[in-house]
């Protein structure tokens, strides 16, 4: 599976550069504890990022039953563990910097990296909380970082209410923090509109999915 080269509005020739983090992410506090920070723009020169992403570093279909049928999942998925080394310098830097920023309000590091491809915009994931393992019950934080065409991460919260809505641009960085896994639900709606290839990466503490 490779769309490496499909053709490419960024240039893949810029050096990617991660930019500050402190003083410029702003705080959404939503609801119940919950609160999700954005950073547009946060990887600069990310061309080369998403192309190697866009390569074969092991993407797969994921497969779940629905009543009697197997399905596909509308996206790939390829996930790294703490102890992989991650597909572009620029992302190690990335969790780092996010270990440095988060540290003390997160008490942990961010450990796993998991990966999807949205490669169109019938590519989509559906309402849910990452809610395997602690972020079933305990506050966490799930940083983002997109690469590729903009696509809106909608937030609502578990029950009903308004929904919120996030951009995520090519370099774009988002974080769900504090309750957000547990009291609010997250998706990637589906588009008739004509959308290239999506990358999210997702950064967790260990145990948390
Ligand atoms: O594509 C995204 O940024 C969100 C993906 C997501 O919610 C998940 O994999 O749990
Ligand atoms: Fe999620």
């Amino acid at each position: 599976m490779s769309l490496a080269h499909q053709p490419s509005i960024w240039d893949v020739a810029d050096e990617a550069a991660l930019t500050p983090l402190a003083g410029r992410i702003s705080r959404h506090q939503l609801t119940r504890g919950a609160w999700v920070d954005h950073l547009p723009g946060w990887i600069e020169g990310s061309g080369s990022v998403l192309d190697v992403l866009l390569g074969d570093i092991g993407w797969r279909e994921d497969r779940r039953q629905m009543y009697d049928r197997d399905v596909a999942v509308p996206r790939l998925l390829r996930w790294y563990g703490g102890d992989e080394v991650l597909p572009h310098p620029v992302l190690t830097e990335a969790r780092t910097a996010l270990d440095d920023h988060y540290r003390p309000e997160l008490g942990e590091p961010f450990v796993t990296a998991g990966m999807c491809l949205y490669r169109d915009g019938r590519d989509s994931v559906a309402w849910h909380g990452d809610r395997i393992g602690r972020s079933r019950t305990e506050d966490t934080m799930v940083a983002i970082v997109s690469f590729g065409s903009p696509r809106p991460l909608l937030l609502r919260p578990v029950g009903g209410g308004d929904s919120q809505r996030f951009n995520l641009g090519h370099g774009d960085l988002v974080v769900m923090g504090g309750s957000c896994q547990r009291t609010w639900e997250h998706c990637i709606p589906k588009t008739t509109r004509t959308v290239g290839p999506r990358v999210s990466v997702q950064f967790r503490p260990r145990g948390v999915a």
